[in-house]
């Protein structure tokens, strides 16, 4: 479909003869939020990976990837980066002995499209502006992931993709960080966001795919997804009030 901003096929990673993620397809469209949820090695942070055409080891990755309806599966990363598929690891890495102010400026430096202006990223992300001339090694956990996100956002995305944004942080800062993500979808960049917190994802996501031993097990609108038991008893026991 036309419409589509990202889309992967036939998506295979394998690590020698163990298979990490097979992906028939998976399709993000402008103004979507989609999550990917799963246990620990499911294949979430292969899958985010794979999309840009990296990985921690030498794995086997084959498969179409598309990005505003252009092949990019075969380009090295940083060509995927440059025509605006960004991602943001688990853990929002900054350089650390930078200012806020420079991390960003040096975002600025290396984006190969139009990203969002300096006034833009401090209006999502009021508290990186008190922060502007903090090194980013003296940021809290969530300051550090709202200042990789606002990186990324300067970098000019066309599509986001979000490695665990809510690990090791309040369950305050959880919700912030994850409305401020819906922020930016509803503005019309799509998310594709991996997260372990699944009762915080299924609050601001449209679309669930949950993935178990590099499968897609199940998947759908998340009004759906709530109910499926497979998500209930994995992820959402002792919900009742
Ligand atoms: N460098 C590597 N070498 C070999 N196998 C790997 C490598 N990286 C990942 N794998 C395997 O790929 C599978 C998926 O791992 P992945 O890190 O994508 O899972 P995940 O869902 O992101 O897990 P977590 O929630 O723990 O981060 C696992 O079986 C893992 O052992």
């Amino acid at each position: 479909m036309s419409d589509v901003v990202l889309e992967a096929r036939d998506l295979v990673v394998a690590y020698g003869g163990n298979l990490a993620l097979d992906l028939p397809h998976l399709a993000l469209r402008p103004g979507e939020l989609v999550g990917v949820v799963g246990a620990n090695g499911a294949g979430k942070s292969t899958l985010v990976n794979a999309l840009l055409g990296w990985s921690r080891g030498t794995p086997r990755i084959s498969g179409s990837v598309r990005l505003a309806g252009e092949e990019i599966g075969a380009l090295p990363t940083h060509e995927r980066v440059r025509r605006g598929l960004l991602l943001v690891p688990e853990g929002g890495p900054v350089f650390g002995r930078l200012t806020v102010a420079e991390n960003l400026a040096a975002a600025e430096a290396a984006a190969g499209r139009r990203g969002y202006t300096e006034a833009e990223v401090f209006d999502l992300f009021p508290r990186l502006r008190e922060r502007l001339h903090h090194a980013g090694a003296a940021l809290s956990g969530g300051e550090r992931q709202m200042l990789a996100i606002a990186r990324s956002l300067r970098l000019g995305p066309r599509a986001l993709l979000l490695d665990e944004p809510s690990i090791g942080l309040a369950p305050r800062l959880v919700s912030t960080v994850l409305r401020t993500v819906r922020r930016l979808v509803d503005a019309g960049l799509p998310v594709l966001l991996v997260e372990q917190n699944v009762r915080a994802a299924i609050e601001v996501v449209d679309r669930l795919v949950l993935l178990e031993r590099g499968r897609i097990l199940a998947e759908g609108p998340v009004a759906a997804m709530r109910d499926d038991p497979r998500i209930i008893e994995a992820y959402l026991g002792d919900t009742v009030a």
